[in-house]
Formats: structure tokens, sequence, C-alpha cells
């Protein structure tokens, strides 16, 4: 679709192109699609001075210097919404796998370790209790699963919603969720607020039995504080599809832990989903060169009227 209305130009080679390297491109470039892994900043924007638009296939948008763009005038596109229900279903899957060892299940049969091996032991999610932080659009898919699996789902927001009767979920303090929940699944934006957010002492108050599931952003934890709270047990597990850094070396410490399980980033991998975060961005771009307002402006305040 773009292609057909736009001169395109695509980085195509392996890892994230520099500034030096986009020089050109930016120079002339009307619209950027931009992906997650690039930095968005004041410097991009001073490099790229006929930028109009801007949209990025992703509902998180912490790469992207939002005061830089508005200040320019430019409009900002994310995906929000087209990518809820599968987001929701790897977080939760996510527990699931980790409670269950279901991937430690396979190794072992991978292994021939079965069936002379005692089986790794999971624990039950009937009867648990969930703490989401950051109850938002996918927080209340999550819920809805986590309910229909005999589950008790306790949240924590800036502020408490007005819709969380509806939603299934009882509003709580930070410190409360900490304490008394089984799993916790965090969901938040990477914002100022949010940036490790999860550090040595949030860790120290949760459960020793606890599962920590990260399907947000890595940033929103301390890396090192979580992996210390594994090895001292101070914590029962971790399931994360985010870290920081993000790639994770295959040298790091983290991945040698017994007690956790990481995938790469694929909350919205799916080909439906990755279809419509495509088309939505690719809208959202049309429209900006067009000088008409966006779907789903992250910067109302300069979207096109
Ligand atoms: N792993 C993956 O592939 C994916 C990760 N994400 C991440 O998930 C995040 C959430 O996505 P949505 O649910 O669509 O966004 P949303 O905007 O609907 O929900 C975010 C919720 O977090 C709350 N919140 C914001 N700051 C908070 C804080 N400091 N403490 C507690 N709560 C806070 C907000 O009030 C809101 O209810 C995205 O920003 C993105 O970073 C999203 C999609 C895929
Ligand atoms: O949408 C996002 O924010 C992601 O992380 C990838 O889908």
């Amino acid at each position: 679709a773009i292609q057909a209305q736009c001169e395109v130009r695509q980085w195509e080679q392996p890892g994230v192109p520099t500034l030096n390297q986009l020089g050109e491109w930016l120079q002339a470039a009307e619209g950027l699609l931009a992906l997650p892994n690039i930095a968005v900043n004041a410097g991009l924007l001073a490099a790229a001075p006929k930028l109009r638009v801007i949209a990025q296939p992703a509902v998180g948008y912490d790469n992207i210097d939002i005061q830089a763009c508005t200040d320019r005038k430019i409009p900002v596109a994310n995906t929000p919404g087209v990518l809820v229900e599968t987001t929701a279903d790897l977080a939760f899957g996510l527990l699931l796998t980790a409670a269950r060892r279901i991937h430690e299940g396979w190794a072992w049969v991978q292994a021939g370790k079965w069936p002379e091996a005692a089986l790794p032991l999971g624990v039950d999610l009937y009867g648990k209790t969930l703490g989401i932080v950051g109850l938002g659009a996918i927080g209340a898919a999550v819920t809805r699963r986590a309910r229909a699996s005999g589950m008790k789902v306790i949240y924590n927001n800036r502020r408490q919603r007005s819709d969380d009767d509806l939603i299934g979920a009882e509003y709580c303090c930070f410190e409360e969720l900490l304490a008394t929940s089984d799993f916790i699944i965090v969901l938040t934006p990477l914002t100022l607020e949010s940036r490790g957010l999860f550090a040595a002492n949030e860790f120290a108050r949760m459960k020793p039995t606890a599962y920590f599931i990260n399907a947000a952003r890595g940033a929103v934890v301390n890396t090192e504080a979580l992996y210390n709270a594994l090895v001292a047990r101070q914590i029962a597990y971790a399931a994360l599809d985010v870290t920081d850094p993000e790639p994770l070396p295959a040298s790091h410490p983290l991945i040698k832990l017994p007690n956790i399980l990481i995938t790469p980033h694929i909350g919205s991998a799916t080909r439906e989903t990755r279809s419509r975060m495509a088309l939505l961005a690719a809208e959202n771009l049309l429209l900006g060169l067009a000088g008409k307002p966006l779907v789903t402006c992250v910067n109302n305040e300069v979207n096109y009227q």
C-alpha cells in the first residue's frame, strides 16, 4: 500500500542503523515508519527536516521522544487495540507455562529423562491471586483469562479504574499487591515513573513462592535485582517476554538460571496480529502524508485537522 503511493526506502541490514547510516534517507524523508528498537529523539528529528508524520507498528512508544515530535508539530501514531488479545495470550501463556513447567517437561522428554526421573512439579493457578501492575487494555484481557482459570485478580494503576468491577479485578495499593500476589504480571507502559519500578526492595516484599512475569518493557525491571532475587530464592520464578538489555546476549547470567523462562519479545507476534499492526501503521503513515488526521495518534494536540 505504501509503495503504491510513495518512494520507499527500507533498512534491511541486520542491526539498528545509526543516524550516520540513515543520513541521506532522513534528509529526504517526509514520513517515518519506525520500529521500537530505533531511538526517535531530537537528534534524529534534527536530521530529518522534512518529516511530517511518524507511525510505529507497536502500542508502546517509549523509544520516541513525543515532546520533541510535538514541538516539531509531527503527529506520532502507534497501534493500540489490534494486539490486545494476542499479547494477553502470551502474557498468560508465560504464566501458565512457568507455573506448570511445560517448557521444562518438554526439555526432559527431549533429553530422554522420561519416564525414569521424577517429573518437575509445578503449582496450581486455581484459587491463587494474580496481581496486575498496569491494568489497561491488555491487563483487562489477561484478567478474563485468569478469572476463567479460577484466579482472583488484583491490580495497581496510578488511579483506580471506574470499570474495574466489570473487568473483574480489585484495586489495591502497590505494597499490598507485592505482598499478597502469587503471580505478578507487569503491563505498564515504560515511562519515567515506571522505569526501574521493580528493584531489590520490590522483590524483597514479594512472597518467596511468587512468580514474576514481565510482558511490558524490560526497563520496568532492574535486571540485576531480578537476577539476585531469583538466585536467593526471594521469589520462586520469573517469566519474561521483554528484557533489559534487549536482545539479551546468550552469555547473560539470567539465561543460566534454573528458575526463569524467557521469550524473545513475541507478545504480538502472530501472523494475524502482525498483519493488523502493519496495516494500521501504513494507514496512519499515508493519512499523515496526505495531511489528514491519524486514526491512532499519541500526540493528538498536533494531529492534522
Ligand atoms: N511484550 C510485547 O510484545 C508487548 C508489550 N506491550 C507493552 O504493554 C504496555 C501496555 O499496553 P496496553 O495494555 O495496550 O496499554 P494501556 O495504555 O491500555 O494500559 C497501560 C495501563 O498501565 C497503567 N499505568 C501507566 N503507568 C503506570 C504506573 N507507573 N504504575 C501502574 N500503572 C500504570 C495505565 O493507567 C494503563 O491502565 C505497552 O505500553 C507496551 O509497552 C504491548 C504490546 C506487546
Ligand atoms: O506493541 C508493542 O508495544 C510491542 O512491544 C510489540 O508489539
